[in-house]
């Protein structure tokens, strides 16, 4: 399978006051042209900081990129000057936000957003901008395109205002959609939909899409393949199937024993005991150990690396898999 993006040897810190964050500790993986991959942890555990080191938006200082290359359609964008990473954003390469509401500019339409997009990535003129805004408002399904074109953010409800953010993120027909919590701040109804839009998109579109999430159930629904993160490392990840049927490390066991079976609580994945490492204050060996109910000494003392299980399947874990499952 081609691969549209490659993320070799990542790092991102942060210095602060408090000493060296380090956020984003060495990680690996890569999204398939037309796929898409889920990165899933707890809060903190680097997710977010991941996804923008890929697309340059981490602020330096205090922040620090650092990776043996992250390779976009086989080219490395870390040697790309400010203004080529500027057009590659918003561009080949989009990301959509949790909030609508933060990205998006209160005292300009929806129509004048979009367009603004358009025309920052394409040659288009200005008329021709705006009947594409209303091709693509039409294309994420907002009813009354024409009208609702020239309407403010604050008239939409959150549902719709997360379509529009979606609309412009794909109005220059990104190879690669990046969603950050793409649906967290919705209620479960709209959710559903705005999974089932970018699925729908994808398909229609052949973007890959790396789907940043806490959310299981949002992996299950939509990702072909899983990354699992724990306090900066990947700890587990494999394809989707295998990653629910079969999970390896006792983090994703967790994780998985965890997935609310009521919609009530969906929100935190609470019944790992503990809580995550402070990123500048990492346990010497397996970050995970502390947490770990099959821990021994070795994990407490060597870090594990990341190895390969199966087809397409890696854990960093030195239980895995006879003698976890002899432990459990
Ligand atoms: N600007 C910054 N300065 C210092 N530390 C930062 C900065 N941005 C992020 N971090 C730290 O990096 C770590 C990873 O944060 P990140 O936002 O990537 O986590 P996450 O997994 O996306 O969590 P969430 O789901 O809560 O967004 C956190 O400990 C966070 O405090």
């Amino acid at each position: 399978m081609e691969k549209l993006l490659e993320v070799r040897g990542l790092r991102t810190h942060f210095h602060t006051d408090r000493g060296l964050f380090r956020a984003v500790d060495g990680i690996d993986f890569s999204v398939g042209r037309g796929r898409t991959v889920g990165l899933v942890g707890e809060s903190g555990c680097g997710k977010s900081v991941t996804s923008l080191s890929v697309m340059g938006l981490v602020a330096s200082p205090p922040g620090q990129v650092e990776a043996d290359a992250i390779l976009f359609e086989g080219r490395n964008i870390l040697g790309l000057s400010a203004d080529e990473r500027r057009r590659l954003r918003g561009g080949k390469m989009s990301m959509i936000f949790q909030e609508p509401m933060t990205s998006l500019n209160p005292v300009h339409t929806i129509g004048q957003q979009i367009v603004e997009a358009i025309l920052a990535h394409t040659q288009l003129s200005p008329q021709a901008a705006k009947a594409r805004a209303i091709e693509m408002l039409e294309l994420v399904r907002i009813p009354s395109a024409k009208q609702r074109v020239d309407d403010y953010p604050h008239l939409l409800s959150g549902g719709m205002r997360q379509r529009v953010m979606i609309a412009m993120a794909l109005s220059c027909e990104p190879a690669l959609l990046i969603a950050d919590e793409p649906t967290t701040a919705l209620d479960v109804t709209i959710q559903a939909q705005i999974l089932d839009l970018l699925q729908d998109l994808q398909r229609r579109l052949g973007m890959a899409m790396l789907i940043i999430t806490h959310d299981l159930g949002v992996i299950a629904e939509i990702a072909d393949e899983v990354v699992v993160m724990y306090a900066g490392k990947i700890v587990e990840s494999a394809p989707v199937d295998a990653l629910f049927a079969d999970p390896q490390h006792p983090y994703t066991i967790g994780l998985l024993g965890s997935i609310p079976r009521i919609e009530v609580d969906r929100e935190r994945l609470s019944t790992i005991e503990g809580s995550v490492p402070s990123p500048n204050n990492q346990p010497k060996g397996c970050r995970f150990a502390p947490r770990c109910p099959f821990a021994d000494t070795r994990c407490h003392a060597e870090p594990p690396p990341l190895r390969d299980l199966g087809p397409e399947h890696r854990v960093a874990c030195w239980k895995a898999p006879v003698e976890l499952a002899r432990a459990a």
